[in-house]
């Protein structure tokens, strides 16, 4: 059940007062020197959404840090806390998605368009989504936060049957089989 945090529906479009049919969310925020500045961005735009970001760094510009001790543990935290979400940022955001993909319970995507945005919630149930701070205007990476926010998992069978095949893997180590109509390698 989600938890009263997570029932509050709050404005995200504060500029025209429309009501988007979202809840409050628990984000967690980590990056490195390259996403440092979406990061903040993001941290002041979630607060005025109605969210509650918390900023698991950098808390100070450092030009040589390195994206996954701050990603690493923004994906902890979000794989601990089931009904938030997370978001990474880097230069490419690749290596942040794959830092938080390391974390047992996350699935990040990385996302480099509306779309991919929309669909890392819609058909991967993304927990965390990863943003190349440096691939995009600080405008469209707001885009992709608020459409990942705004997004539900589908919820569709193949979808979680595909989920389910991985967490499986996470957790026991055994690749999912070959469906039987495929030739074996
Ligand atoms: O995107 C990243 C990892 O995927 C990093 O942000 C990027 O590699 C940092 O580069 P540099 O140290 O040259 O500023």
């Amino acid at each position: 059940m989600p938890s009263a945090l997570a029932q509050l529906p709050v404005p995200l479009d504060s500029a025209n007062g429309r009501l988007c049919n979202t809840f409050r969310m628990r984000v967690y925020l980590g990056s490195d020197h390259a996403g440092y500045d979406l990061k903040n961005h993001l941290v002041q735009w979630l607060k005025e959404a109605g969210h509650e970001p918390v900023d698991c760094g950098p808390l100070i510009y450092d030009a040589v840090d390195d994206y996954p001790p701050f990603c690493l543990r923004a994906a902890e935290r979000t794989a601990a806390d089931p009904e938030s979400l997370g978001i990474v940022i880097g230069g490419s955001g690749n290596g942040e998605a794959i830092a938080a993909n390391k974390v047992k319970g996350v699935r990040a995507a990385l996302a480099w368009s509306e779309q991919t945005a929309a669909l890392g919630r819609e058909h991967n149930n993304a927990n965390v989504i990863s943003i190349g701070g440096r691939m995009h205007t600080e405008d469209e990476a707001t885009k992709f936060v608020e459409l990942f926010l705004n997004t539900p998992y589908s919820g569709e069978p193949r979808h979680t049957r595909r989920i389910e095949m991985l967490s499986e893997y996470e957790t026991t180590g055994e690749l999912p089989p070959i469906p039987a109509h495929h030739p074996q390698g």
